[in-house]
């Protein structure tokens, strides 16, 4: 059995913690951390899940998951050097910091995974993306691609393409959930009740993604037989291409990634 400890049970602490169990670990084989207690009752209620204090991870659990934000690291470093050792494996899921910020803070040798996850986790749907430290092994890896194959896909990536998986699957699904948004508003504009706006557009958004992974078609092709000649599709593509929402996005993520590496520079040693 191997136990994991999340240090940061926040929004995707969370979502790995649920995941986990869903995906039939057992809540005793997990533990977290957290800031507040009113928020660690709270998760322990729902989840069974026990609150410890991070030396207390680092003894009972191999695998210590740091779920911070990036601009609230330092700290747990600090909190980490002492106790961790080479029996634990670190691994960040924290946007834009590299294994070398860990490698630097904490004892030598200690193996550091970096991971990109997205929230879809919360329904064994995640994207997570992993490379290894200096010192993190081949065992190191499939012991991450393990874990977190029970939520979802898991592809391996040099750490230097790490900043710009973080705006694309990383950041991808809140894009998703904007122009889901944006498409429920606009079926408002038109008349449609919001609830019946809701289920046209997620339903569409559903059987979409689901052409998508299950066909293995190109999207251009999927696309094209949407779009009839002189039909109503292409009248609304034309707007799509007027209003530059193609290059919006390229710029958009492009944004995205530029904000992982300043995350990173903050904290260059
Ligand atoms: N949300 C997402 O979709 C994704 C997030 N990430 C990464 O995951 C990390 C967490 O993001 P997210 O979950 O959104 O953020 P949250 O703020 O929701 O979660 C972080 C949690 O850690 C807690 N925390 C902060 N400092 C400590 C500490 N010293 N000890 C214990 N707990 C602490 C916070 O408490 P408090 O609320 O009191 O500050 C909060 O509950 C980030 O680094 C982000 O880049 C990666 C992929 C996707
Ligand atoms: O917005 C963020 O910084 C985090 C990282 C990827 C998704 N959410």
């Amino acid at each position: 059995m191997t136990t994991i400890a999340v240090l940061g049970a926040g929004k995707i602490g969370e979502a790995l913690l649920s995941g986990l169990l869903s995906g039939g670990r057992s809540p005793d084989e997990l533990l977290f951390t957290e800031r507040y207690e009113g928020r660690a009752a709270e998760l322990t209620k729902q989840y069974g899940v026990r609150a410890v204090d991070v030396p207390t991870a680092a003894v009972e659990a191999e695998v210590l998951v740091v779920a911070v934000k990036p601009q609230d690291i330092d700290p747990v470093l600090a909190e980490l050097a002492p106790v961790v050792s080479d029996r634990n494996l670190v691994v960040s899921l924290c946007a834009g910091l590299p294994t070398s910020l860990y490698e630097r803070k904490l004892p030598d040798s200690i193996p550091v995974v970096r991971v990109m996850p997205n929230t879809p986790m919360l329904v064994g749907q995640a994207m997570s993306v992993i490379s290894a430290g200096k010192h993190a092994k081949q065992q190191h890896l499939e012991l991450v691609e393990e874990l977190l194959s029970t939520v979802g896909e898991v592809i391996r990536v040099p750490e230097a393409q790490q900043d710009a998986v973080t705006a694309l699957s990383g950041s991808g699904p809140a894009y998703f959930f904007y122009l889901v948004e944006a498409m429920i508003d606009a079926g408002i504009l038109l008349g449609i009740p919001r609830n019946v706006a809701e289920k046209l557009i997620i339903q569409s958004a559903v059987g979409a993604a689901t052409m998508l992974a299950e066909t293995g078609t190109h999207p251009v092709i999927l696309r094209e037989a949407v779009t009839s000649p002189a039909g109503t599709t292409i009248m609304a593509i034309r707007e799509l291409e007027r209003h530059g929402v193609r290059a919006a996005l390229l710029a958009a993520i492009e944004a995205a990634r530029d904000r992982s590496q300043e995350l990173g520079k903050a904290h260059e040693g």
